[in-house]
């Protein structure tokens, strides 16, 4: 290897490379008293090729610089983008941006570079081919102040970051998210259960579905009430980091001084806020912490991922898998209100597979082509995280003749993608069929981007995936999802416009009927959920 003495023997070779000149040569150097002559000759060669070096490399950033930076529309001399940006809805404003200006879109907010990936193709050419600049994130003093800067998902690129990914990846790899179906069958047949129960508490249901499917296998701990303290912190947290602004975006996050200011101040609302909420995230951390440490203490901790990992668990949430799985879910029943048809076609195949006297579980997947499509179109059709969470580009970058500058915002907006007419006609419909080949489908491929891109795409990918169609199997085989009528007889038709609240979006509040599809259904929830408890 390169050690410091070798590096010394290279520049030594150098040096003595004069005295190879022919003995006359260097006679006559020598009578000269020049003797020494060659040696400034080629160091004065090493400087010439030095500095040309140093001016290659200066030409190359000033050239850089001079590039363009990619188009974006007109902005304020200082501010920048700051008054068009709105606060909400960023990822459709981003979409329409991108009509005009293409799939890479530069914004800037008191100088701060913003780029806008709106092109599968673009996010995967820089976020995925070179992730080695684009893994970053930036900081986000909001969160900071909430005490969420542990979480991995807000973590700096860099070797602490490999590390809690390597252990990730390989606890929720796709093979290893097999052994906690059990865990998610278990937990979807609860569900569907006591939604029928209790239909107006579905979005309830929705989070503890999630919750108690990550708590379970982050913690080995079974939740098996509404009061458990997991729920309670689960639901906590995540109404704080959805009313704590757009991330990025806030007044605090542009003049990040603005968090040592009360919340009166103007612009320092989102402070007080998150500085309020700091204690709802210290729970988040040490309660599981705690719980595990005293089980294992007593010999009683069940394996489970902070069991094995004790020391890093703080630094992954379970928030960053609980409100994720639960809007996603949320998305699919507004779909099944505003989309019949689908629902109907789903519990057909369903019904001619599975059959109508056993409950579906994870062998019956393959066989159930339209209800893959049907989770796919409501990943793309709108999705939990629609601008992900930003990224950073760590150095100056050129691409495709476009600069973009070191320290970037870099923000995949997985919405653009979806909604993108050239891979997807009738976009912003519901249409499960549109993934099947011809003569059944359009043969358009599956959405890219709601799981994140390159060396921080989301983690829990594949374990979500299964929650995802595990609940939504369970759900159209035994529920049969309708419309509320009003008072006057008609059929309430759901608004689907998108609430976005931080980092996450879902759909507006609405109501719909829940009604066992038979009686069979219902009593093979109630036998499943029963045998559970005994
Ligand atoms: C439908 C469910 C889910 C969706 C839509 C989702 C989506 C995402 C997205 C878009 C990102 C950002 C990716 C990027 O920066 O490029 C992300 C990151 C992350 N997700 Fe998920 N996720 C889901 C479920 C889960 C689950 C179940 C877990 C836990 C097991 C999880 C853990 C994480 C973590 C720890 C990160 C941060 C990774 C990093 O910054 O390196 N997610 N997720």
């Amino acid at each position: 290897m390169f050690s410091s003495d070798n590096m010394h023997c290279g520049s030594f070779q150098v040096h003595r490379r004069p005295r190879r000149t022919c003995g006359s040569q260097r006679s006559r150097l020598d009578r000269r008293g020049e003797g020494s002559r060659p040696h400034h000759l080629v160091d004065g060669l090493s400087l010439v090729v030095a500095a040309a070096l140093v001016l290659f490399i200066l030409k190359i950033r000033l050239s850089k610089k001079r590039l363009p930076l990619p188009p974006g529309p007109p902005a304020d001399p200082l501010l920048g983008h700051l008054r068009l940006i709105p606060s909400s809805g960023q990822d459709v404003f981003f979409h329409n941006l991108g009509k005009t200006y293409g799939d890479v879109v530069h914004l800037s907010i008191l100088g701060r570079s913003i780029v806008v990936l709106n092109s599968v193709h673009a996010a995967v050419e820089l976020l995925d081919k070179r992730s080695a600049n684009y893994s970053d994130r930036p900081k986000f003093p909001i969160y900071e102040t909430m005490g969420l800067q542990d979480s991995l998902v807000f973590v700096p690129y860099g070797n602490n970051l490999r590390m809690y990914r390597k252990m990730l990846q390989q606890y929720f790899s796709k093979e290893n998210s097999k052994r906690h179906r059990p865990i998610q069958i278990r937990e979807a047949r609860l569900l569907a259960d006591n939604i029928l129960a209790n239909p107006r508490r579905r979005g309830d249901l929705l989070i503890r579905f999630s919750t108690a499917v990550i708590v379970e296998i982050a913690y080995g701990h079974q939740i098996v009430s509404d009061d458990d303290p997991y729920v309670k912190i689960a639901e906590d947290v995540c109404e704080a980091t959805a009313n704590s602004g757009p991330p990025g975006g806030t007044p605090v996050d542009i003049f990040p001084f603005l968090r040592h200011f009360p919340s009166w101040f103007p612009g320092a609302y989102y402070a007080g806020y998150a500085r309020k909420t700091w204690h709802l995230v210290r729970k988040l951390y040490d309660f599981p912490t705690e719980c595990v440490t005293a089980e294992m203490a007593r010999g009683e901790a069940k394996p489970s991922f902070l069991a094995t990992h004790l020391e890093v668990l703080q630094r992954v949430i379970y928030i960053a898998g609980a409100e994720t799985t639960s809007s996603t879910l949320a998305w699919f029943f507004l779909a099944m209100v505003l989309y019949p048809e689908c629902q109907t076609k789903a519990q057909e195949e369903i019904d001619a597979v599975v059959g109508r006297d056993r409950l579906p579980d994870f062998h019956d997947r393959e066989h159930l082509p339209y209800v893959e499509c049907l989770l796919q179109e409501t990943l793309r059709w709108n999705q939990a995280a629609p601008s992900g969470i930003p990224h950073r580009s760590m150095e100056d970058d050129i691409y495709n003749g476009m600069f973009i500058p070191k320290g970037s915002f870099v923000i995949a907006n997985t919405r653009g993608m979806t909604l993108d007419e050239n891979t997807y006609q009738n976009a912003s419909e519901f249409e499960p069929t549109r993934y099947l080949r011809s003569p059944l489908g359009r043969g358009e491929p599956y959405p890219a981007g709601p799981f994140g891109f390159g060396r921080r795409a989301c983690p829990g990918r594949h374990l979500a995936n299964d929650s995802l169609w595990i609940a939504m199997a369970t759900i159209l085989s035994t529920v049969h999802i309708s419309r509320e009528v009003a008072e006057n007889g008609k059929e309430i038709i759901p608004d689907g416009t998108p609430v976005a609240e931080g980092i996450t979006s879902h759909p507006p509040p609405f109501s719909c009927r829940l009604k066992p599809r038979s009686e069979m259904a219902q009593a093979l929830l109630k036998q499943a959920n029963s045998m559970e408890r005994n």
